[in-house]
């Protein structure tokens, strides 16, 4: 269903240098898979792996397949290529400000028109019914990631990809968290988490660790 074939990436170190961050990555979603936690290293990769899944950065060599389809490396068509199939849980929610819940939620929807049936619907999937008038200012940290997840779920995504979804939350609020993920990898959406936590990748189908500009499978 998502293939990256051979990804071939460097970057620009501040002292100038280019590094090879990845150097002929694969990976391989299958429709039968339910979620996949990338784990490595502070500064293996992880986060510009999401980046490039979700057609956000375009800079690389090699292949990257969403079904039959190639994902395009320009930024229009890959910006059109993630408002359908992608949902996005970036590590600092992006909530703005500015708007309450449900307005932020309405970010993650295409289209014009009154979406407050869909967006009352995605609230209660992350249990969050009532929060529609709510500022996000005025919201727990446990309480902003499922307003970011619901967000990314409101277009109905192939994909959600997580990026340290549980980083900044206690125990408590990171299971509650994980039990969401479960509970909508049930009802068909597919996960790829990047984490440090060890419980959040046991709670996953796969882990697969980035190191060397690769991805290796671990037990
Ligand atoms: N656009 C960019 N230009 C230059 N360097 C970049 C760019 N994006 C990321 N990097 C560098 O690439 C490396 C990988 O960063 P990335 O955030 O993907 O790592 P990570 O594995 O997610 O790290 P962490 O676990 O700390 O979040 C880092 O050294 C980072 O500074």
């Amino acid at each position: 269903m998502l293939q990256l074939e051979s990804i071939t990436k460097s970057i620009r170190e501040p002292n100038g240098q280019r590094r090879l961050l990845f150097d002929g990555l694969d990976l391989s979603m299958f429709e039968s898979d339910r979620s996949i936690a990338i784990l490595g290293r502070s500064g293996s990769g992880k986060s510009t792996l999401l980046r490039v899944l979700a057609g956000l950065d375009v800079a690389y060599e090699g292949r990257y397949y969403h079904g039959q389809d190639l994902v395009p490396q320009n930024s229009q068509a890959s910006a059109d290529f993630r408002m359908k199939h992608i949902g996005f849980v970036t590590q600092s929610y992006d909530l703005l400000d500015d708007r309450n819940v449900a307005q932020n939620v309405r970010l993650g929807i295409a289209g014009r028109g009154d979406k407050s049936a869909l967006i009352s619907q995605c609230l209660a999937e992350v249990q969050l019914s009532g929060f529609e008038q709510k500022r996000v200012q005025h919201l727990s940290g446990g309480e902003a990631q499922r307003v970011a997840i619901a967000r990314a779920l409101a277009k109905r995504p192939n994909v959600v990809l997580a990026d340290e979804p549980t980083g900044a939350l206690d125990e408590t609020t990171e299971r509650g968290i994980l039990d969401l993920f479960a509970d909508l990898q049930d009802r068909g959406s597919k996960f790829i988490i990047a984490t440090h936590s060890e419980t959040v990748a046991q709670a996953c189908d796969y882990r697969l660790v980035l190191a060397g500009g690769k991805l290796v499978e671990r037990d």
